[in-house]
C-alpha cells in the first residue's frame, strides 16, 4: 500500500522537529525507506494529504499532534464527509502536545504501539464528527473532526490559549493557567438545545462538550463512557454554575471524570445536536476555534479508519 508520511516539525512547540530523526528511524524500521513531506504552514497537511491521495497513497502517517492529524484527515474526505478512497487509513504518530487520538487508541504512553500500528495491515473504524457553525467572517463553516466539539467557556479557554504568546511558549500547562483566568470572567447564558430532532428547551449553559472520545484537554476524562466507535456522541453540559462553583466544584473533577456527578452537570447521548444561543458563543473542534453558534453537529458512524495491529473488533 502506497504510504504518505506527513510531518509537522512545529508540533509540541518544535519538539516534534527535535524528535523527528528518532521517529523517522522507528518508522523506517517498520515501513522501509520513505520521503517525508514537511508541513510549511497551518492547514498545509490537508493539501499534502489530498495530493498524496490523488497520487495513489492510501496509508497516511501523520506525525504531530491532533491539529496535524485533523488536517490530514480532512484531506481524505469529500465535502459530504465521505472518504474519497474508502480503503485509506490514517496512522497518527504522537509528536504533539496532547495527542488525544493516540491516547484514545491506547498509544499515548507507548509510541512504539503507534509505530507498529502504522505498519500493520489491521484497521480500526472511528466515528467522524461533522460540525456546521458560523465562521469568523460570518459565513457558514463545515468541518470534520474526531475528538470533541466545545462551546462556551471551554471554547474560550482554547481560543485564548492559542492566541496568547506566553501560552504558546508554555505548551500543555497553559490550559491550566488560562482556565481560571477565563472562568472568573465568564457567565452562563441561555442556549436552546435540540437532540436527535427533539427540542430540549432553552437552559443556562456555562459550557458544553459534544464528545466522540472520553479523553480531551490534555488527558482529562471529560466525557466518561464516550466510545469513538459506537455511532453516538456524548453531550456533557455544565449548566447554571457560578464562576467559583465552576472553578472549585467542577474543574478539579475533570481529571478523573467525577464532574459528571456534580448537580449542575448533565449528560446525554445522541446522533445529532443543535445549539442556538441568545448571545455570541464560540465553537471549538478538536482544540481549534472554528466559529460561533448556531451550531449543528452530527456523527458519521465509522467514517474513517486508523491503522491497527489487532483486527477490528
Ligand atoms: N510549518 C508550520 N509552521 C507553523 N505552524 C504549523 C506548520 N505546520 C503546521 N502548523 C500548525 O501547527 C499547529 C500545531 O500542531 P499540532 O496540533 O499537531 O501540535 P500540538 O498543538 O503541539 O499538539 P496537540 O494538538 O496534540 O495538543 C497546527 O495548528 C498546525 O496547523
Amino acid at each position: 500500500m502506497k504510504t504518505s508520511v506527513i510531518v509537522n516539525r512545529y508540533a509540541h512547540k518544535g519538539g516534534a522537529g527535535q524528535r523527528w530523526p528518532a521517529i523517522k528511524a522507528e518508522l523506517e524500521k517498520r515501513l522501509g525507506p520513505f520521503e517525508p513531506q514537511f508541513t510549511q504552514a497551518p492547514g498545509h497537511a490537508t493539501r499534502l494529504a489530498r495530493d498524496a491521495l490523488m497520487g495513489g497513497a492510501r496509508r497516511f502517517v501523520a506525525v504531530g499532534g491532533d491539529g496535524t492529524v485533523n488536517e490530514t484527515l480532512n484531506g481524505l474526505l469529500d465535502p459530504s464527509g465521505r472518504l474519497l478512497a474508502p480503503d485509506s487509513v490514517l496512522c497518527p504518530i504522537p509528536a504533539g502536545t496532547a495527542n488525544e487520538l493516540c491516547r484514545a487508541l491506547g498509544h499515548g504512553a507507548d509510541p512504539s504501539k503507534a509505530y507498529d500500528a502504522a505498519a500493520a495491515t489491521g484497521r480500526r473504524a472511528i466515528d467522524l464528527v461533522r460540525v456546521r457553525c458560523v465562521g469568523a467572517d460570518g459565513r457558514p463553516v463545515e468541518r470534520f473532526g474526531y475528538l470533541m466539539a466545545a462551546l462556551g467557556a471551554a471554547a474560550l479557554v482554547s481560543q485564548r490559549t492559542s492566541q496568547s504568546r506566553w501560552a504558546k511558549k508554555l505548551g500543555g500547562v497553559a490550559y491550566m493557567l488560562m482556565t481560571p483566568a477565563v472562568i472568573l470572567g465568564y457567565r452562563s447564558c441561555g442556549v436552546a438545545i435540540t437532540v436527535d430532532g427533539i427540542e430540549r428547551g432553552t437552559r443556562p449553559l456555562f459550557t458544553a462538550l459534544i464528545a466522540n472520545t472520553e479523553n480531551g484537554g490534555g488527558g482529562l476524562r471529560l466525557a466518561p463512557g464516550a466510545a469513538f466507535d459506537d455511532g453516538l456522541l456524548d453531550l456533557v453540559e455544565i449548566g447554571d454554575v457560578s464562576r467559583l462553583g465552576a472553578l472549585l466544584g467542577v474543574m478539579p473533577r475533570l481529571a478523573d471524570g467525577s464532574h459528571v456527578g456534580h448537580p449542575k452537570v448533565r449528560t446525554s447521548r445522541g446522533r445529532s445536536f443543535r445549539f442556538v444561543s441568545e448571545i455570541e458563543m464560540l465553537v471549538d473542534l478538536d482544540g481549534e476555534t472554528i466559529g460561533r453558534l448556531p451550531l449543528d453537529i452530527d456523527v458519521l458512524p465509522r467514517g474513517f479508519a486508523v491503522g491497527a495491529v489487532e483486527p477490528m473488533p
